[in-house]
Formats: structure tokens, C-alpha cells, sequence
């Protein structure tokens, strides 16, 4: 059976890619940029073989030539060019790669990869350009050939005069449109920023005139423009430096360039791995959280770059939420791109990669924790609450990688503490780890919920952040120590007598109780004697699962049902205090009094909690009657 060729219709294939590859217009500059690298890195394979072949780097550019009268825009490479029959193969098919062939061909392993690979990368120019002319002397040849194209309507080869071995790409810019201004691609500024966004560390100087000012000779404060050859971009990245020569100050200056943020960076983190997948890295944890790093408009993710030009702003796959404060980038050889070289292949690598990272910060950040504790309580002060939120999101399952970078005040050592710190100390007896939670720390100091664990000389983890409590029921336990809410109805301390005293009083003053509780009517679960309180007259325990700060974080939460969640609260009297012998006598004679008197008990007890008072003109007027 006779076999046919598909037919391509290559206009429409050439239009088609032009405008959907590619997402922004101004990545055609790096497409050139890097086709005139490989270039040059021909050049440089070719002389690893060849003895009649010299290198010198400084022979070899890449100069970008912006034209505002003629509205073009040149880029010259002084590369290995392109013979007659190249330009028709390389440049005439759409999909060939005269790179990729070149890269099969020589044997390329000293890291210094060739970056192009599906050939496609050059037709980027028509995206901005009605025309191409591309004029080139291929290495050891006198004719130079011109290309030219108008896109999909073809192209002419014909000969043409050039003196040096290289490439000349000239682009006649498309006019401006209502939508589209292509002048912004004859603009130094713009230029600059393009280059280096993209092609920083392409290893030959990217060469530019740049308008400079100076005073004027005669002295009168007038100022005049000059114009001098800049080298753009910075060509050797440091993240192929040794780490040896790099200073403290390098990676500070690095972190400042790339505007990783406006603060210092508390800490970098320099990755090289010659693994399975090849990568290098620079993490840093920065000191201070964005402005917005707390809030939905924050984007976490690393620079992500192949052969050291950038493929991706902020690649989120290779940061963990939890971790997503991390800012810096990472370079790899072994990346599958796709033609756009915007998206990734495969994420089989971006994957090992990830997990790689992931552990190293985890690393660095216990490290930290150990031996610079006044640094990684500077960290934990800005990102903290990230690590609580790891904890807590995705149903507890990171929570083992975590929960040894978290810190807790203490109330007895005044300062964070680990939860192994604390365990580590525990008195025998002790059954669980006390947490107390409030607004602030002076307002749990307070807390008379917290006089009994404090009167045994148990410690008390103070947790004043919303998360804390969500995070730490997520945790359950810690060494196999179960945490215990102070405000919970059973602390799991022995009271000895006095427990059995308190028994007995419960049964005893039951029918005060239950009185008590049904001038509440409903807002509280009941009243009972309390085994906590060793001053205050009055607090508020729960039962059950839900905590009142937990109420009160889900219901600050927006809640399209305006459905509420309740702790079941219970109003503990202490039965020592001179209080409850007013209550008690109140009830013997003036029941009208004890009304009055839960009443203000109740909301003396919400108000310690930090919780609102339903009627605060009740409440007041409720004072005054006592007053008078
Ligand atoms: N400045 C240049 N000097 C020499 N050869 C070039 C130059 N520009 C392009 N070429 C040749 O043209 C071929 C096609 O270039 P194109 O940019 O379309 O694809 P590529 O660079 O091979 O792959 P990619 O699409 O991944 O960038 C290149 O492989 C190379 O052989």
C-alpha cells in the first residue's frame, strides 16, 4: 500500500504558533538572545575539537541595536552562523532544529547545555515584527547569506556582504495599534528590563548604547545626553559559583537585585545537587513577612530557570504552602519544557526537586532553631503562624514534618518554648501538656482559669494566635502527651480533698445551682461548683470538642449561613469566695437578688473571656442596682 505524507499547510501552522505558544509578546527577545548563545557556544564546541580553532571569549557578543527612526530592532551574534543551505533548513522549516542536531552531534556534557531544542523559538519575532531579515556568515565561509520573511508569506535567500562570521536579525517592528504598542521594544529601558529579566546569565556579554546624562562643560547646571556600550546582563550566575567565593554579602546583594524583598534576608539556603536530577538553588527565608503574605493575593513560589535563562516567574509547585515564605530560585538542566517554554513537560523532576527543597529548609530551619535561637525567633515571629496554618490545613498531614519548628510562650520561662522543651521538663504526674489561650499574654497571665495548673507548678503554653488551638487539636498529642485546654471541664489534676470537698459541695448546693442556671436560661450548660479557681469568684469552662476561642475564631469567619457555633460553656462559681455566700443567702430570702447577681456573674465571666456581652446597657444598669 502506497504510503502518504501528511501535508502541512505551513502558513496557517507558522500563524497558528506564532499567536498561541506564547503568552507575552516580549519573550521574542529572549528567543534571539538564546538562539545567538547557542551560537557562540558552537563556536566554543567546535574549538574543544578542533585545534585550528581558538577561543577567546572576549571575541565573542551578542549586541542589541534598537532604531527609533526605522522602527527596527537588530541583534548581532558573533556565532558559528549559517551557511546558504542552514538558513533554508534551519529558518524555511518550522519544528527543525539545527541546536538539537548540533547537541546529538557533540557530545555535550560539561553542564554547559545548548538551549535550544524544538525549533521554534525563532518564528517569536513575528510576533512583534512585519519583517525579518536575517543576514549571516556561517565559520569558514566567505559568502554571507540575506534571509528575509514577511511571516507566512514565505521567504528569499540571496547573497549578501558581511564581514565578520556571525548573525545580523534585523525586526521592521509592526505598527501600533489601539491595543498594542510595539514601540516599547525600541525603548532602552524596556530593552534592559527584558533582558535582564530573561537572559541575565546567558554567559556572553549582551552589549547595548544606553543614553547617559552629564553637566554640561561650561558649568551652568545644564545637563547633556551621551550614549556608551553597556554589557546588560550579568553573564555568570551565582548560583554557579563555588560557595567558597561567595560572601555573606553576595547573597545579600543577590536578594536585593531580584527583589526578593525589600528587607534582609535572615538566612540563605545555596543548593547543589548532582543527583539524579542536576539543579542548583538559592533559597533565602527572608526576616519580615510582605505586607501581604497573610493575605489571599499573596503568590508563593521560586524564580525557575533552565540553563540559566528564565522559564518561570514564580513556579508554585516547587514550594510547600507551609514553606511558601521562601523566596529565591532554582536553575536545572534536566528540565522537560514545553515549546513555550513557559509550562513544564513532565513534572517529574520539578516533583524530585520540590521534595528536595522541602527538606533542606526543613533542615535549615532546625538548624537554625539550634544553634541561633534569637534568629529563628526572629523568623518565627514573621512566619510562625504559616507554620501553625501547615499544621492545621490539609488534615494534619504535615504535621509531624512540623511540629518541632513550632514555639509557644511559656508561662513559667517567660519566653517561646518547643513543645519538646516543654515535655522534656514535665513533672512526674503531670498527664498532659496545658495550653491557655486569650488575646494577649497579659490577658492570659489573668486568666483565672489558669490558677489551679499554675498552683500545682505545671507549666502553661499560651497560645494568643487564632490558629494555635486548631493547629495543636490537629497535633492531639506530643510524645504521647495529650494537650489540655485550662478552661477544659476536666483538667485531669488529682485534687486530693479538696476534689472530694467539691463533690460534695455540688450535691449540697445543686438546687442553687440549677436555679442559677435556669435564670440563664439556655446560654449556658449549667452551673457547678468550680475545683479551679483559687481567688476569682467566677470563670467559664467547656465541654465537648469545641473551646470558646475556637467559638469565637469560627464565628468571626464569614458565614453565608449565619449559622453559629457554641462551646458548651459552663459557669463555675468558687464556692470559697465571699461571693457565694451572698448568692447562697439570696437564695434563702431574695430570689429577685440572685436573679441579679447571675446575671452579673455570667457577664463578669464572659467579659474575662474576652467574649461580648449581649446587652451591655442591661449589664450596666445591672451595676448600678447594686450600687444604690
Ligand atoms: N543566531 C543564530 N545563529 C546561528 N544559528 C541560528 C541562529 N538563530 C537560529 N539558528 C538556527 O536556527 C534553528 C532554529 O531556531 P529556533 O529558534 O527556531 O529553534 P531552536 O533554537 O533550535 O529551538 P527552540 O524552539 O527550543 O528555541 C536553530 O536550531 C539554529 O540551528
Amino acid at each position: 500500500m502506497e504510503k502518504k505524507q501528511f501535508q502541512a499547510e505551513s502558513k496557517r501552522l507558522l500563524e497558528m504558533m506564532i499567536n498561541s505558544i506564547y503568552t507575552k509578546k516580549e519573550v521574542f527577545l529572549r528567543e534571539l538572545i538564546s538562539n545567538a548563545s547557542d551560537a557562540i557556544d558552537k563556536i566554543y564546541y567546535k574549538a574543544l575539537t578542533d585545534d585550528a580553532l581558538t577561543f577567546d571569549k572576549d571575541n565573542y557578543y551578542i549586541r542589541i541595536i534598537p532604531n527609533k527612526d526605522n522602527r527596527t530592532l537588530t541583534v548581532i551574534d558573533t556565532g558559528i552562523g549559517m551557511t546558504k543551505e542552514e538558513l533554508e533548513s534551519n529558518l524555511g522549516t518550522i519544528a527543525k532544529s539545527g541546536s538539537l542536531a548540533f547537541k546529538k552531534e557533540n557530545e555535550i556534557k560539561d553542564g554547559y547545555d545548548i538551549i535550544g531544542q524544538f525549533g521554534v523559538g525563532f518564528y517569536a519575532a513575528f510576533m512583534v515584527a512585519d519583517v525579518v531579515t536575517v543576514t549571516s556568515r556561517a565559520l569558514g565561509s566567505e559568502q554571507a547569506f540575506k534571509w528575509e520573511s514577511r511571516g507566512a508569506d514565505g521567504y528569499t535567500i540571496e547573497p549578501a556582504e558581511k564581514g565578520d562570521v556571525g548573525t545580523e536579525i534585523v525586526l521592521t517592528l509592526k505598527e501600533n495599534t489601539e491595543d498594542e504598542s510595539y514601540d516599547e521594544f525600541l525603548d532602552e529601558w524596556r530593552l534592559k528590563e527584558i533582558i535582564k529579566k530573561y537572559s541575565d546569565f546567558i554567559r556572553y556579554p549582551i552589549k547595548m548604547e544606553v543614553t547617559h546624562s552629564k553637566p554640561k562643560d561650561d558649568d551652568n547646571g545644564e545637563y547633556v545626553d551621551y550614549k556608551e556600550e553597556e554589557t546588560i546582563n550579568s553573564m555568570v550566575p551565582i548560583w554557579k559559583k563555588n560557595k567558597s567565593e561567595l560572601t555573606d554579602e553576595d547573597y545579600i546583594n543577590f536578594y536585593n537585585e531580584k527583589r526578593y524583598g525589600f528587607d534582609k534576608p535572615l538566612k540563605h539556603i545555596h543548593i547543589r545537587v548532582d543527583g539524579t536530577v542536576r539543579y542548583n538553588a538559592i533559597l533565602y527565608i527572608p526576616e519580615r513577612a510582605p505586607y501581604d503574605f497573610y493575605t489571599p493575593d499573596y503568590e508563593k513560589g521560586l524564580e525557575l530557570y533552565s540553563n540559566g535563562v528564565l522559564i518561570m516567574n514564580k513556579c508554585a509547585d516547587l514550594l510547600p504552602d507551609y514553606f511558601s515564605f521562601v523566596k529565591g530560585m532554582v536553575d536545572s538542566e534536566d528540565l522537560s519544557l514545553n515549546i513555550s517554554r513557559e509550562m513544564l513537560q513532565h513534572d517529574r523532576q520539578l516533583k524530585v526537586i520540590a521534595k528536595n527543597i522541602k527538606s533542606k529548609i526543613k533542615r535549615e530551619l532546625e538548624n537554625l532553631l539550634k544553634n541561633d535561637r534569637e534568629n529563628y525567633e526572629k523568623f518565627y515571629e514573621a512566619f510562625g503562624r504559616q507554620l501553625k496554618f501547615g499544621v492545621y490545613s490539609d488534615f494534619g498531614a504535615n504535621k509531624e514534618v512540623l511540629q518541632d519548628l513550632l514555639l509557644f510562650y511559656s508561662s513559667k520561662e517567660k519566653k517561646l518554648v518547643t513543645l519538646a522543651e516543654y515535655v522534656d521538663r514535665m513533672p512526674e504526674g503531670q498527664k498532659y501538656i496545658y495550653y491557655a489561650t486569650g488575646d494577649s499574654i497579659e490577658r492570659i497571665d489573668k486568666l483565672p482559669q489558669t490558677e489551679l495548673v499554675a498552683d500545682k507548678g505545671y507549666e502553661i503554653l499560651y497560645f494568643t494566635d487564632d490558629v494555635d488551638e486548631f493547629a495543636i487539636k490537629m497535633l492531639l498529642k506530643y510524645k504521647e502527651k495529650e494537650f489540655k485546654s485550662v478552661s477544659d471541664s476536666d483538667l485531669g489534676i488529682d485534687g486530693g480533698e479538696n476534689e472530694k470537698e467539691t463533690e460534695a459541695e455540688e450535691k449540697e448546693y445543686q438546687e442553687l445551682f440549677d436555679y442559677m442556671a435556669g435564670v440563664l436560661d439556655g446560654k449556658i450548660k449549667k452551673v457547678k461548683a468550680s475545683k479551679r479557681l483559687k481567688t476569682h469568684p467566677v470563670c467559664l469552662s467547656t465541654e465537648g470538642e469545641i473551646t470558646i476561642e475556637m467559638e469565637k475564631v469560627l464565628n468571626a469567619m464569614p458565614n453565608p449561613n449565619g449559622q453559629k457555633v457554641t462551646a458548651e460553656k459552663v459557669l463555675e462559681i468558687n464556692t470559697h469566695h465571699d461571693v457565694f455566700k451572698s448568692l447562697q443567702d439570696a437564695f434563702n430570702i431574695d430570689k429577685e437578688k440572685l436573679k441579679l447577681y447571675t446575671k452579673l456573674l455570667y457577664n463578669q465571666a464572659l467579659l474575662i473571656e474576652g467574649l461580648p456581652i449581649e446587652d451591655p446597657v442591661a449589664f450596666t444598669n445591672d451595676i448600678c442596682k447594686v450600687m444604690v
